[in-house]
Protein backbone atom coordinates (compact mmCIF):
# COMPACT_ATOMS: atom_id res chain seq x y z
CA UNK A 1 0.00 0.00 0.00
CA UNK A 2 2.05 3.56 -1.09
CA UNK A 3 1.26 6.19 0.93
CA UNK A 4 0.24 8.45 -1.83
CA UNK A 5 -2.84 10.16 -0.35
CA UNK A 6 -6.02 11.23 -2.21
CA UNK A 7 -6.90 14.57 -3.12
CA UNK A 8 -8.12 16.91 -0.34
CA UNK A 9 -10.76 17.67 -0.23
CA UNK A 10 -11.83 14.85 -1.75
CA UNK A 11 -15.31 16.84 -3.79
CA UNK A 12 -15.01 20.79 -5.08
CA UNK A 13 -15.68 23.17 -1.84
CA UNK A 14 -16.60 26.66 -1.02
CA UNK A 15 -13.67 27.90 1.43
CA UNK A 16 -14.71 27.50 5.17
CA UNK A 17 -14.97 31.53 6.49
CA UNK A 18 -14.68 31.53 10.13
CA UNK A 19 -18.46 32.63 11.38
CA UNK A 20 -18.21 36.35 12.81
CA UNK A 21 -18.81 35.84 16.20
CA UNK A 22 -15.99 32.82 16.56
CA UNK A 23 -13.29 33.22 18.98
CA UNK A 24 -10.66 35.81 17.50
CA UNK A 25 -6.80 34.57 17.14
CA UNK A 26 -5.03 33.89 20.23
CA UNK A 27 -8.19 32.75 22.48
CA UNK A 28 -8.10 29.82 24.62
CA UNK A 29 -10.68 27.48 24.03
CA UNK A 30 -12.44 26.12 27.32
CA UNK A 31 -13.25 22.76 27.94
CA UNK A 32 -16.37 22.05 25.93
CA UNK A 33 -18.19 19.18 28.30
CA UNK A 34 -16.40 18.56 31.68
CA UNK A 35 -17.10 14.78 30.94
CA UNK A 36 -15.46 14.50 27.27
CA UNK A 37 -12.87 12.31 26.95
CA UNK A 38 -10.59 14.58 24.71
CA UNK A 39 -10.77 17.67 26.28
CA UNK A 40 -12.48 17.71 30.13
CA UNK A 41 -11.44 18.05 33.36
CA UNK A 42 -13.85 15.42 34.98
CA UNK A 43 -11.94 12.71 33.49
CA UNK A 44 -8.82 11.77 34.86
CA UNK A 45 -7.47 9.59 32.37
CA UNK A 46 -8.68 11.53 29.52
CA UNK A 47 -6.49 13.82 27.05
CA UNK A 48 -7.18 17.01 28.73
CA UNK A 49 -6.15 18.39 25.07
CA UNK A 50 -6.17 22.73 25.40
CA UNK A 51 -6.72 24.48 22.66
CA UNK A 52 -5.88 28.06 20.87
CA UNK A 53 -7.58 29.67 17.80
CA UNK A 54 -4.43 30.48 15.71
CA UNK A 55 -4.41 32.94 12.64
CA UNK A 56 -6.45 32.11 8.99
CA UNK A 57 -9.40 29.29 10.05
CA UNK A 58 -6.52 27.37 12.73
CA UNK A 59 -6.45 26.11 15.87
CA UNK A 60 -3.61 24.83 17.71
CA UNK A 61 -3.64 22.01 20.24
CA UNK A 62 -1.81 20.02 22.56
CA UNK A 63 -2.30 17.22 24.87
CA UNK A 64 0.92 15.28 26.86
CA UNK A 65 0.65 11.76 26.85
CA UNK A 66 0.66 9.81 30.10
CA UNK A 67 0.45 6.04 31.17
CA UNK A 68 -2.60 5.66 30.64
CA UNK A 69 -2.54 6.34 26.42
CA UNK A 70 -0.37 3.40 25.96
CA UNK A 71 -0.72 0.72 23.82
CA UNK A 72 2.83 -0.49 23.74
CA UNK A 73 4.96 -0.27 26.98
CA UNK A 74 6.00 3.09 26.73
CA UNK A 75 4.39 3.85 23.60
CA UNK A 76 1.13 5.96 22.38
CA UNK A 77 -1.92 4.01 21.87
CA UNK A 78 -3.07 4.84 18.16
CA UNK A 79 -6.64 5.00 19.16
CA UNK A 80 -5.87 6.94 21.59
CA UNK A 81 -3.65 9.36 19.13
CA UNK A 82 -6.72 9.31 16.28
CA UNK A 83 -9.01 10.25 19.60
CA UNK A 84 -7.10 13.37 20.24
CA UNK A 85 -7.45 13.97 16.31
CA UNK A 86 -10.87 13.82 16.74
CA UNK A 87 -11.03 16.61 19.44
CA UNK A 88 -8.83 18.94 17.98
CA UNK A 89 -10.57 18.80 14.39
CA UNK A 90 -14.33 18.93 16.15
CA UNK A 91 -12.94 21.52 18.08
CA UNK A 92 -11.71 23.78 15.57
CA UNK A 93 -15.26 23.18 13.16
CA UNK A 94 -17.41 23.58 16.68
CA UNK A 95 -15.80 26.71 17.46
CA UNK A 96 -14.76 28.06 13.81
CA UNK A 97 -17.82 27.79 12.33
CA UNK A 98 -20.22 27.01 15.58
CA UNK A 99 -22.63 24.95 13.32
CA UNK A 100 -23.09 21.68 15.49
CA UNK A 101 -21.28 18.61 13.20
CA UNK A 102 -20.34 15.52 14.31
CA UNK A 103 -17.32 13.19 12.66
CA UNK A 104 -18.31 10.97 9.46
CA UNK A 105 -14.89 9.65 8.51
CA UNK A 106 -11.52 9.89 10.28
CA UNK A 107 -8.57 8.95 8.67
CA UNK A 108 -5.51 8.69 10.44
CA UNK A 109 -1.46 8.51 8.95
CA UNK A 110 1.10 7.49 12.01
CA UNK A 111 4.48 8.37 10.92
CA UNK A 112 6.44 8.23 13.75
CA UNK A 113 5.91 6.38 17.75
CA UNK A 114 5.07 8.86 20.33
CA UNK A 115 6.28 7.82 23.42
CA UNK A 116 4.73 8.08 27.14
CA UNK A 117 5.61 12.01 28.28
CA UNK A 118 5.53 13.30 24.91
CA UNK A 119 3.60 15.98 24.20
CA UNK A 120 1.98 16.16 20.52
CA UNK A 121 1.17 19.89 18.76
CA UNK A 122 -1.47 19.84 17.06
CA UNK A 123 -2.35 22.11 14.07
CA UNK A 124 -5.63 22.16 12.69
CA UNK A 125 -6.83 23.98 9.69
CA UNK A 126 -10.21 24.43 8.12
CA UNK A 127 -10.04 23.14 4.27
CA UNK A 128 -13.55 24.07 2.76
CA UNK A 129 -17.07 23.29 2.97
CA UNK A 130 -19.77 21.33 0.44
CA UNK A 131 -23.19 21.89 1.56
CA UNK A 132 -23.49 19.99 4.93
CA UNK A 133 -19.98 18.61 4.61
CA UNK A 134 -16.85 20.29 6.34
CA UNK A 135 -13.64 19.27 5.45
CA UNK A 136 -10.67 19.40 8.08
CA UNK A 137 -7.56 18.09 8.66
CA UNK A 138 -4.30 18.33 10.89
CA UNK A 139 -0.56 17.70 11.52
CA UNK A 140 0.42 16.76 14.85
CA UNK A 141 4.29 17.43 15.64
CA UNK A 142 6.22 15.64 18.50
CA UNK A 143 7.07 18.13 21.29
CA UNK A 144 7.09 21.29 19.57
CA UNK A 145 4.95 23.51 17.09
CA UNK A 146 7.88 22.92 14.76
CA UNK A 147 8.68 19.49 15.98
CA UNK A 148 8.66 16.84 13.37
CA UNK A 149 5.39 15.21 12.44
CA UNK A 150 4.19 12.19 14.52
CA UNK A 151 0.89 11.65 13.27
CA UNK A 152 -1.49 13.94 10.26
CA UNK A 153 -5.48 13.29 9.96
CA UNK A 154 -8.14 13.94 7.45
CA UNK A 155 -11.85 14.53 8.34
CA UNK A 156 -15.52 15.00 6.81
CA UNK A 157 -17.59 16.46 9.45
CA UNK A 158 -21.15 16.27 8.92
CA UNK A 159 -23.60 18.98 10.10
CA UNK A 160 -26.72 17.59 11.91
CA UNK A 161 -29.29 19.75 13.81
CA UNK A 162 -29.16 19.73 17.65
CA UNK A 163 -32.18 16.85 17.56
CA UNK A 164 -29.00 14.65 16.86
CA UNK A 165 -27.71 15.37 20.16
CA UNK A 166 -30.92 15.03 22.20
CA UNK A 167 -32.09 12.14 20.10
CA UNK A 168 -29.07 9.83 20.28
CA UNK A 169 -27.42 11.17 23.13
CA UNK A 170 -28.20 12.15 27.03
CA UNK A 171 -30.62 14.53 27.40
CA UNK A 172 -30.22 15.15 31.43
CA UNK A 173 -26.05 15.38 30.63
CA UNK A 174 -27.57 17.84 27.68
CA UNK A 175 -29.75 19.68 30.21
CA UNK A 176 -26.81 20.17 32.48
CA UNK A 177 -24.32 21.39 30.00
CA UNK A 178 -26.95 24.18 28.57
CA UNK A 179 -27.53 25.15 32.33
CA UNK A 180 -23.84 24.98 32.90
CA UNK A 181 -23.15 27.29 30.05
CA UNK A 182 -26.00 29.94 30.49
CA UNK A 183 -24.49 30.16 33.85
CA UNK A 184 -20.72 30.98 32.48
CA UNK A 185 -22.71 33.59 29.92
CA UNK A 186 -24.21 35.60 32.94
CA UNK A 187 -20.84 35.22 35.08
CA UNK A 188 -19.21 36.77 31.76
CA UNK A 189 -21.91 39.69 31.18
CA UNK A 190 -21.58 40.50 34.93
CA UNK A 191 -17.90 41.05 34.86
CA UNK A 192 -18.09 43.19 31.68
CA UNK A 193 -20.72 45.28 33.24
CA UNK A 194 -18.32 45.65 36.26
CA UNK A 195 -15.58 46.55 33.71
CA UNK A 196 -17.31 48.76 31.40
CA UNK A 197 -21.02 49.58 32.90
C1 LIG B 1 -18.12 25.19 20.82
C2 LIG B 1 -18.39 23.68 20.50
C3 LIG B 1 -17.19 22.81 20.59
C4 LIG B 1 -17.51 21.42 20.18
C5 LIG B 1 -16.32 20.54 20.31
C6 LIG B 1 -16.64 19.17 19.96
C7 LIG B 1 -15.44 18.28 20.02
C8 LIG B 1 -15.86 16.85 20.01
C9 LIG B 1 -15.21 16.10 18.90
C10 LIG B 1 -15.70 14.71 18.82
C11 LIG B 1 -16.62 14.54 17.63
C12 LIG B 1 -17.14 13.16 17.56
O1 LIG B 1 -16.49 12.23 17.90
S1 LIG B 1 -18.72 12.94 16.97
C13 LIG B 1 -19.06 11.23 17.34
C14 LIG B 1 -18.64 10.27 16.24
N1 LIG B 1 -19.52 10.42 15.10
C15 LIG B 1 -20.78 9.95 15.12
O2 LIG B 1 -21.29 9.41 16.09
C16 LIG B 1 -21.57 10.15 13.84
C17 LIG B 1 -22.43 8.94 13.54
N2 LIG B 1 -22.99 9.08 12.18
C18 LIG B 1 -24.15 9.72 11.96
O3 LIG B 1 -24.85 10.12 12.92
C19 LIG B 1 -24.56 9.90 10.53
O4 LIG B 1 -23.99 8.90 9.69
C20 LIG B 1 -24.16 11.32 10.00
C21 LIG B 1 -24.83 12.41 10.82
C22 LIG B 1 -22.63 11.53 9.99
C23 LIG B 1 -24.64 11.42 8.53
O5 LIG B 1 -25.98 10.97 8.46
P1 LIG B 1 -27.12 11.82 7.72
O6 LIG B 1 -27.43 13.04 8.52
O7 LIG B 1 -28.23 10.87 7.44
O8 LIG B 1 -26.47 12.35 6.41
P2 LIG B 1 -25.97 11.58 5.08
O9 LIG B 1 -26.91 11.95 3.99
O10 LIG B 1 -25.71 10.14 5.34
O11 LIG B 1 -24.56 12.28 4.86
C24 LIG B 1 -24.48 13.67 4.53
C25 LIG B 1 -23.40 13.80 3.49
O12 LIG B 1 -22.16 13.36 4.06
C26 LIG B 1 -21.63 12.25 3.32
N3 LIG B 1 -21.06 11.29 4.24
C27 LIG B 1 -21.53 10.89 5.45
N4 LIG B 1 -20.71 10.01 6.01
C28 LIG B 1 -19.68 9.83 5.16
C29 LIG B 1 -18.48 9.04 5.17
N5 LIG B 1 -18.18 8.24 6.19
N6 LIG B 1 -17.65 9.12 4.12
C30 LIG B 1 -17.92 9.96 3.06
N7 LIG B 1 -19.04 10.72 2.99
C31 LIG B 1 -19.91 10.65 4.01
C32 LIG B 1 -22.83 11.65 2.59
O13 LIG B 1 -22.44 10.95 1.42
C33 LIG B 1 -23.64 12.90 2.25
O14 LIG B 1 -23.06 13.53 1.15
P3 LIG B 1 -23.93 14.30 0.04
O15 LIG B 1 -24.95 13.32 -0.42
O16 LIG B 1 -24.54 15.47 0.77
O17 LIG B 1 -22.95 14.71 -1.00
Amino acid sequence: MSRVSQPWPPVPVEPAEAHPKAPPAGTELGVHFGECFGCGDEVESGLHLRSRVGEGQTVHSKFTVTAAHQGAPGLAHGGLLACAFDEALGSTVGNLLRRPAVTGKLETDFRRPVPVGSTLYIATRLDGIAGRKIYVSADGHLDAEDGPIAVSARALFVVVGFEHFSNHGDPQALEKLAAAHEKAKRAREQREWEINP
